[in-house]
């Protein structure tokens, strides 16, 4: 019936590369960052590519999933993404019900599998039909450039550990950010001093501090410090629904013209769910809500649109995947909601993706959230996506536009293969700062 190529080689690679020790309501960042490739090569000789965080499970799940895709045609890619959707779900490999107390991407962990197949299925097909991704999702291409903020993060003093955090030592020539990056910054002023290195070099206009590790009061003064240095910006503070809602209300009641929008301020507390609990913060405060806690599955949704909870979801095509984000944009064009889009530490090929997505967006969108300013350097494609002037361009090539480069790849799988600890959890190095410090959702990393 058709004759569109046919998958030859499904290979799932696990790679890790370097990370500052960035403190969040988990802990702090250990040195290495942990994430998997899905490369498929087809008949045509293409090379179809995605990324996902790296656990465990994804990769059992996306090994066990090889027998199935090789020898597939990718004309039927649907099949086969809702295909490993089924077996996803029948051997129950996903995580449990959502229970108060799970580090925040606990949350977000489900799909990543049925997501990373779908991208790189989506790579081989825009190359087959020589079309970038962006053309084939929803609506087609409607921007060529993407906005993208600046994340902020407080940095922990790397030397009180002794794991393998990279120094950064100053360079003549260098950028300063790349100095900056891996040195301890607590204080409002050192904050604001990433922020001005970061948007010399990578021209942002608009900011994210990740919050959720000291006193809110604390944290809050930080956001007016940023809004005082930049008064054009749009800032945003994410304590990952660390506060109480009767402490978020407090907190940015009267923050109106220097938060543009507040992210999961607040979450599930005392019998009422993390969708209540923000609506009543919105209906408080008439700030707009972001999130990527309580609406990241299309029955969480509903809910919380139901509830009219939030303004912004953060859709992350590595849960959502890329069409199932693109879809929430849709949604979000349609009834008035802004789609943003969440991140995690990642490579160039999320990047990539990220692009893509916010390219087929249609309507307004929020900047998209991206940790690639802590990795940037560490490229696992030849020809990186860059930042510019707080942008992400398309490239003009099909598909995701990506070609990984096998060296690099190599290299930072073998960095992985090394790691004692593969999946994350930031309690390790945490521990370093506080002994015995362990995960409490509610209580900020540094207030024990
Ligand atoms: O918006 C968010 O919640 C995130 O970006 C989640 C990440 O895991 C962030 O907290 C981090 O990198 O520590
Ligand atoms: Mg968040």
């Amino acid at each position: 019936m058709s004759d569109t190529p046919k998958i030859v080689e499904m290979q799932v690679i696990p790679v890790a590369g370097y990370d500052s020790m960035l403190l969040n309501i988990a802990g702090a960042h250990n040195c290495y960052f942990t994430r998997i490739l899905l490369v498929l090569k087809d008949s045509a000789g293409h090379t179809g590519v995605g990324e996902a965080p790296a656990t465990g499970v994804v990769l059992k799940i996306l090994n066990d999933a090889i027998p199935h895709i090789v020898g597939q045609e990718i004309g039927i890619m649907n099949q086969l993404v809702s295909d490993l959707h089924k077996r996803d779900l029948e051997e129950n490999r996903q995580p449990k019900p959502v229970l108060p107390g799970l580090r925040p991407w606990d949350l977000e962990r489900h799909h990543n599998a049925v997501a990373v197949l779908e991208t790189a299925l989506l790579d081989l097909m825009g190359q087959f039909l020589n079309q970038p991704v962006a053309q084939l999702l929803g609506p087609g291409k409607q921007r060529d450039e993407v906005p993208v903020l600046g994340y902020l993060f407080y940095i922990a003093d790397r030397q009180k550990t002794d794991l393998e955090y990279l120094e950064g030592k100053a360079q003549a020539g260098q950028h300063p950010w790349y100095h900056l990056r891996h040195q301890e910054a607590m204080s409002h002023e050192k904050v604001v001093q990433l922020a001005e290195a970061a948007q010399d070099k990578y021209g942002f206009k608009d900011f994210k501090l990740k919050g959720g590790v000291q006193a809110g009061e604390v944290e809050i003064e930080t956001v007016r410090a940023l809004k005082k240095r930049f008064p054009q910006a749009r800032i945003t503070v994410d304590p990952n629904a660390s506060w109480s809602l009767e402490q978020a209300i407090s907190l940015c009641k009267d923050m109106h013209g220097i938060l543009s929008y507040v992210e999961d301020p607040c979450g599930a507390e005392q019998g009422f769910s993390g969708r209540e609990t923000l609506a009543e913060f919105k209906r408080a405060t008439g700030l707009p809500v972001a999130t990527n806690m309580i609406a990241n599955d299309w029955r969480q949704m509903s809910h919380a649109l139901q509830l009219n909870a939030i303004d912004i979801p953060l859709a992350d095509p590595h849960y959502w995947s890329m069409r199932g984000a693109n879809t929430i944009g849709t949604l979000c064009n349609a009834w008035g909601l802004t789609l943003g889009c969440h991140s995690n530490n990642h490579f160039d090929v999320s990047l990539a993706m990220l692009a893509h997505l916010g390219a087929a967006a249609p309507g307004e969108i929020t900047p998209f959230d991206t940790h690639w300013i802590w990795q940037e350097g560490q490229h696992l494609t030849k020809n990186p996506l860059q930042i510019k002037d707080g942008k992400l361009a398309l490239n003009g090539l099909p598909g995701l536009g990506v070609e990984l480069d096998m060296d690099a790849v190599g290299i930072a799988h073998q960095r992985y293969n090394t790691l004692r600890h593969k999946d994350r959890d930031d309690a390790i190095a945490m521990q370093y700062l506080i002994r015995g410090w362990a995960f409490d959702g509610k209580r900020a990393t540094l207030v024990r």
